[in-house]
């Protein structure tokens, strides 16, 4: 008997389609999971115990799909390691990962599931999406075989990558990623040779994809923005929050902001690790965006976002982010300035002692200038100017050059620069810049109670940060941080001897 299913798919999804091109918008969802976790154990467990702790993720990843799809979203991302989890090493991880294939093969593994190796977790996220007749993204392990053939081949016999996989409203594989960038715990997995860019078209624009820590590094993140292109940014984390400028809603709207794209980031959820924070962001500032340190549910994000935001009114201008701080005097140059750590940078700071003024602090080639209001200068709550131009050298190496208005911990200033999330003091206006060397500078505007500032803040084209009207709430930081990628190539190789 034929099925009338294929027929209904088609229809519900030519409709889909007709939608996204009258409108020009879609609807993203991002859901952020309380991911199952494994037991820690050294002995890696059968496959069909590993199948078994994927399937409750799953099973909660089903539930907010279809809520999802209900609400008329027409993609959803799910985090990095939200059906697996994490704790693995190389042996102990290898029960959970299938064989992804290239998606140029053209396969629905929930129509045919035999086609390739058993693969149960590509088979139902596929039909997750085409049951739902929405894009469902999200992050799984590949597993590669090889020989001596290879001479990079690993001594167990297998390439292990962490993987992002895409399946289409009709439940086709449309795009597999592999992280580029591990973050330093993840020695279960191997690095791809390569970095890939990888794009996808869709009725609702152009997409690109990466993975948690890839988003500081060159590639293959600014790449599929800047030369692919790319209208939305697909973003599965397993982001651990660092105050003040590493936390995650603040960094990846400030991303996506700095970068001029859509970017839809799903974290996992884990208070115990300081993991919170997803979000769907586009180029003018957050649309939606979920921080909880309270409760250990999950959560799901939606929300309406241009389908080319490059082509939107509200797309920020062009900005030279060195042209205004170059073009004025240092603002009362003075010897009051002092050092503090911030996250294992060294910081030169500034105090704002004063309720409103102009500062200037300067580290080498970088001078970051303030203009600022306060609309009162309380006596429990100190402010600085901060920069840092140099290497970051802890848990990866990356140049930065950051301008930053912080608030202190305490009134002693030797806490400056110590992660602070309440503030009292509010502010009528602000405007920070710097001399930058670099393009990729990203705007962070957080607010007391890690609250975002949607709407409060602009970037001027001529590189300045400024409130827009007078911030709402009182301001923790008011941050450009600069990412300097031409730089990376000076850093020191790991592998070779200091001083070679
Ligand atoms: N799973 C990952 O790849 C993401 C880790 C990102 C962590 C961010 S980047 C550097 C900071 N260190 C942390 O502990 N959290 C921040």
């Amino acid at each position: 008997m034929l099925s009338s299913q294929p027929l209904l798919h088609t229809a519900v999804f030519a409709l889909t389609v007709l939608q996204a091109l009258a409108s020009n918008t879609f609807i993203a969802a991002v859901y952020e999971h309380a991911v199952i976790l494994p037991d820690a154990v050294i002995k890696p467990v059968s496959p069909d115990d590993a199948l078994a702790l994927m399937n409750s993720n799953m099973d909660v990843l089903e539930g907010a799909i279809k809520e999802a799809a209900q609400q008329g979203a027409h993609i959803i991302v799910t985090p990095e390691d939200g059906i697996y989890g994490w704790n693995f090493t190389r042996d102990t991880i290898y029960p959970y990962l299938e064989d992804i294939p290239d998606p140029g093969v053209n396969w629905i593994p929930c129509t045919d599931p035999t086609r390739f190796a058993p693969a149960p977790v590509q088979e139902r996220l596929s039909c997750m999406a085409r049951n739902n007749s929405i894009y469902v993204v999200a992050n799984i392990g590949d597993k590669k075989p090889c020989n001596s053939s290879d001479p990079s081949c690993p001594e167990d016999g297998r390439y292990q990558y962490n993987t992002d996989v895409v399946f289409d409203p009709e439940g086709k594989l449309v795009a597999r990623y592999h992280k580029y960038n591990l973050f330093i715990p993840e020695t279960q997995f191997n690095y791809p040779k390569e970095p890939e860019a990888i794009t996808f078209e869709t009725p609702f624009g152009k997409f690109g994809i990466f993975t948690c820590f890839d988003i500081l590094f060159h590639e293959p993140a600014v790449v599929l923005v800047s030369k692919l292109q790319v209208d939305t940014v697909l973003f599965p984390t397993a982001w651990m929050n660092v105050l003040p400028f590493l936390t995650a809603v603040e960094f990846h709207s400030a991303w996506a902001m700095g970068m001029g794209v859509n970017f839809l980031a799903a974290n996992t959820h884990r208070t115990s690790i300081s993991m919170t924070g997803s979000g769907i962001y586009a180029p003018d500032g957050a649309r939606t965006y979920y921080y909880n340190m309270k409760t250990e549910d999950g959560h799901l994000l939606v929300a309406e976002l241009d389908s080319h935001p490059r082509l939107s009114t509200a797309f920020p201008p062009a900005v030279n982010w060195s042209s205004y701080a170059l073009s004025v005097e240092r603002f009362s140059p003075n010897d009051s300035g002092f050092g503090g750590l911030i996250f294992h940078d060294w910081f030169s700071f500034t105090e704002l002692a004063k309720p409103e003024g102009n500062q200037t602090i300067c580290q080498k080639d970088l001078c970051c200038h303030l203009s600022y209001k306060m609309a009162e200068k309380r006596e429990d709550e100190v402010y600085v100017l901060g920069a840092f131009d140099g290497l970051h050298v802890v848990e990866g190496q990356y140049y930065l050059q950051i301008c930053t208005l912080l608030k202190c911990k305490s009134t002693d200033l030797n806490t400056c620069g110590q992660p602070v999330e309440t503030a009292q003091t509010k502010f009528e206006m602000f405007s920070l810049s710097g001399t930058f060397g670099t393009n990729y500078v990203f705007p962070e505007v957080l607010y007391s109670g890690v609250q975002l500032a949607p709407g409060e803040f602009q970037v001027l084209s001529d590189g300045r940060l400024t409130s827009k009207t007078r911030p709402t709430k009182p301001v923790v930081t008011v941050t450009l941080f600069g990412r300097w990628y031409e730089k990376d190539h000076l850093k020191q190789d790991p592998q070779l001897p200091a001083f070679s």
